[in-house]
């Protein structure tokens, strides 16, 4: 790539899979700049469309941005502008700008090993099993939406180019798995963050444990800059970070790949409502009126490429009060004696092994459909997700199996996490199962 000319880094077959970036020569600090026009955000591309658009009767930038942008988000919007802007390369439009001409072919030619091109009869499948996550829900809702399709024809209809489905969802997917969230600092000294495309960085691979690298914007210029926080060896490949709370199932539905470096990771498991028990539409109803997550979190430590280790994160989660009473939480927890928490805990962490129990076989048996599947038509990426689960629910059993016998307020512990304890400070949003398509379905 011709923006990495010049910097201390290189990109090439990367270990991890795909391309990184590598230092050239032993460095130490700054190793790559990107210039604020070769950055691709809301604001750069705006200025972008104004030159491209000008005097145009038919602006085809603004008019693909009015098309794709019903919803309101700021990755939608750029993924709109960058298909806008393959319209035009397509149309020879793009001579005077060969760098995005040439990121376009790059974003084209990326692959994301997640559900984008997952087929249809998989995907419902795997919806059968496991219906509540709605991240998951959220992209198997988008393959088998006709928008791709629905946008080439419109992009054909209007300017007479071709620009296959496939090729659209593979640039959305291409953008969402390369932004990252650039801090800036707006005139009033406040802190946000702008999603951006920053090509040549856009190279680097995610390891949080063995990160050595950061970027950051340099306020005199707005430039960003790329610095190894130790010195990577020449040949070294550079490692950043995409985010520092890996939630499992949103980095393999964006990113394509599950984390399995030394550390601490979270996912996020439904289960109020889709696993059911004695009372347990009961309880549903009055956690969904409490506000309550109806997802369990859970706190995941990898070592060696192996999960090591499992907890229940009950940190801002009280979806255990419904079994000590069904009052208000506030009033709920005011009043319940330690002894109650720990027997409603204690009864939760009971339930959470049966519903694993029975989410297993089925997975076990997906999972060799995946094996068939795979070995018939090629690559399966759901599978990834299916083997993560199932490592999370034998691992919780087991852990629980070692300490059902002498289940009491003090070895309860070792599977749940509570507010106060070391690292649980941080929980994903709460809602985040909540009422997915569908639901009633089930
Ligand atoms: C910002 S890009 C990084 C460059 C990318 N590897 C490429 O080939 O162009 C993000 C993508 O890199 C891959 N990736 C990043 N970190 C990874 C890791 N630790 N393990 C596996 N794949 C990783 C994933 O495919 C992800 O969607």
């Amino acid at each position: 790539m011709s923006i990495l000319n010049g910097s201390q880094v290189c990109a090439r077959k990367s270990p991890v899979g795909g391309i990184g970036l590598f230092a050239e020569e032993d460095v130490e600090g700054e190793c790559l700049r990107v210039t604020r026009k070769q950055i691709y955000n809301l604001e750069t591309c705006l200025e972008l469309k104004s030159q491209l658009d000008k005097d145009k009767e038919e602006p085809v930038v603004q008019q693909v941005l009015k098309y794709y942008s019903k919803v309101h988000n700021e990755t939608r919007f750029l993924i709109a502008y960058m298909i806008g802007f393959e319209v035009l390369r397509r149309k020879g439009e793009l001579k005077d700008h060969p760098e995005l001409s040439e990121y376009l072919q790059l974003l084209l030619s990326t692959t994301v090993d997640n559900l984008a091109f997952e087929e249809d009869a998989l995907l419902e499948s795997y919806y059968e099993i496991e219906p509540g996550n709605a991240l998951v829900n959220m992209s198997i809702k988008e393959v088998q939406s006709d928008e791709f399709e629905e946008l080439s024809a419109y992009i054909s209809d209007t300017w007479q180019v071709s620009i296959p489905g496939c090729d659209i969802r593979r640039l959305t997917a291409a953008v969402r798995s390369r932004t990252l969230e650039i801090p800036k600092i707006d005139e009033d000294g406040d802190y946000y963050v702008q999603i951006s495309l920053v090509p040549g960085l856009d190279f680097a691979n995610h390891d949080n444990a063995r990160q050595n690298a950061t970027f950051d914007v340099d306020p005199d210029t707005n430039e960003i800059v790329l610095k190894t926080t130790t010195t990577v060896a020449a040949g070294s490949e550079i490692f950043i970070s995409y985010t520092p709370y890996e939630d499992m199932t949103r980095m393999f539905v964006t990113y394509g790949f599950i984390p399995c470096s030394n550390g601490l990771k979270a996912v996020d498991i439904p289960f109020w409502g889709y696993f059911h028990f004695e009372d347990s539409e009961e309880l549903t109803e009055y956690l969904f009126e409490q506000q309550q997550p109806n997802n369990l979190q859970l706190i995941l430590e990898y070592k060696d490429g192996k999960l090591e280790d499992l907890w229940l994160n009950m940190a801002s989660n009280y979806s255990f009060a419904g079994f000590i009473q069904k009052d208000s939480i506030q009033t709920v927890m005011e009043n319940a004696s330690e002894e109650q928490i720990d027997r409603a805990l204690i009864k939760l962490i009971g339930l959470v092994d049966k519903s694993f129990a029975e989410r297993i076989p089925k997975l076990d048996q997906f999972n060799d459909f995946c094996e068939k599947y795979e070995a018939e038509n090629g690559t399966c990426n759901i599978q990834q997700l299916v083997q993560l689960q199932l490592e999370v629910y034998r691992k919780y059993r087991e852990k629980y199996a070692s300490i059902a016998k002498h289940l009491d307020s003090d070895s309860l512990y070792d599977l749940v996490m509570i507010e106060g304890d070391e690292w649980v400070d941080y929980r994903l949003p709460p809602v985040y199962n909540f009422l997915t398509r569908d639901l009633e379905r089930h």
